[in-house]
């Protein structure tokens, strides 16, 4: 999914709040959108999620299925935890056989079960937040957006949003999320984005620096013909590109102690990009990707 030349404003006449915004990322890529209270975090996660449209320029390439997580959940509305997801899980495009499972499996894996038949303008803002979650993933999204999603989590719950995020990347989807409280390193193979002066970079020098391997990563894995290189690869300059390589860092064997191991892995050529990222989310370092002939 790529933001070209993006603006927006929210009034005819107002400030524009972003500008000139070139920010993409591939299937298996997160992004974390960072800065102050009132950059346009928000602004920018909803432009990526389809919520708003921009003033100028254009988000292309978003995938099929958005799940998409307010800061807030809207928690306002006359339905039961169990009504709520299985409306939603039908405008989602699950079947009507399909959708009890889904809600059951949701709402067992997010610890919601004892609230299953709780309207939600009862519920904590904690368990409201959870029930957002829930019907993002009621479907597997092409793009999980997520706004602030450790705001109001007790520390267990807190343990599940990484969790969540690598199962969507394993799977070929993408993900951005913000954080202005600093819980980026609970993503530690995440891109950084800096949002700042109503416009998108890479997160500034507090990451660390990137180790030669994984500049060099990029490329290998282009040859091989994943997308999601590819697209890094042919954005020089965009936050994308340069940010990438951090995360790698952030994780690299090299400063364990006790040696390394290279351990060697096949996977077919469609999902190398997904399978790199979510290596890279899990913290270990990329070398290289060489392609071979069937066998
Ligand atoms: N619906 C709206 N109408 C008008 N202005 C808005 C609206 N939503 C946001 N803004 C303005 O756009 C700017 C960016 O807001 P945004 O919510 O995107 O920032 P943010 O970085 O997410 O902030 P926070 O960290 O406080 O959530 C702010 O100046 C805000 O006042």
């Amino acid at each position: 999914m790529r933001l070209q030349d993006v603006w927006l404003r929210y009034d005819r006449r107002g400030p524009w709040v972003l500008r000139d915004v070139c920010v993409q990322m591939g299937p298996g890529e997160a992004a974390i959108v960072l800065g102050r209270n009132g950059a346009g975090k928000s602004t920018l996660l909803q432009l990526a999620a389809g919520v708003f449209r921009p003033g100028r320029g254009a988000v292309l390439d978003r995938p099929d299925r958005v799940g998409w997580v307010p800061e807030r959940f809207p928690a306002d509305q006359p339905f039961t935890i169990r009504q709520y997801l299985t409306g939603m899980g039908r405008m989602a495009g699950l079947t009507a056989s399909a959708v009890p499972a889904a809600v059951d499996r949701w709402v067992e894996r997010l610890g919601l079960a004892a609230y299953r038949e709780v309207p939600l303008p009862q519920l904590s803002k904690g368990t409201a937040q959870k029930v957002g979650l829930a019907q993002a993933l009621l479907v597997p999204p092409g793009l999980l957006v997520l706004d602030e999603p450790w705001e109001g989590l007790d520390a267990e719950s807190r343990e599940l949003v990484p969790e969540l995020v690598t199962e969507v990347l394993t799977g070929g989807g993408s993900v951005l999320v913000s954080d202005h409280r600093g819980e980026t390193a609970r993503l530690p193979g995440a891109l950084r984005w800096l949002v700042a002066d109503g416009t998108v970079r890479p997160a500034d020098a507090a990451a660390p620096a990137p180790p030669p391997a994984a500049s060099a990563g990029s490329p290998a894995v282009a040859a091989a013909g994943s997308p999601s290189a590819g697209s890094s690869a042919a954005s020089a300059g965009a936050p994308v590109a340069a940010a990438g390589s951090p995360a790698v860092a952030a994780g690299s064997p090299a400063a364990e102690p006790g040696g390394v191991s290279v351990v060697e892995v096949v996977v077919p050529t469609a999902r190398v990009g997904g399978t790199v990222a979510a290596l890279r989310a899990a913290g270990h370092e990329i070398r290289r990707v060489r392609e071979e002939s069937a066998r």
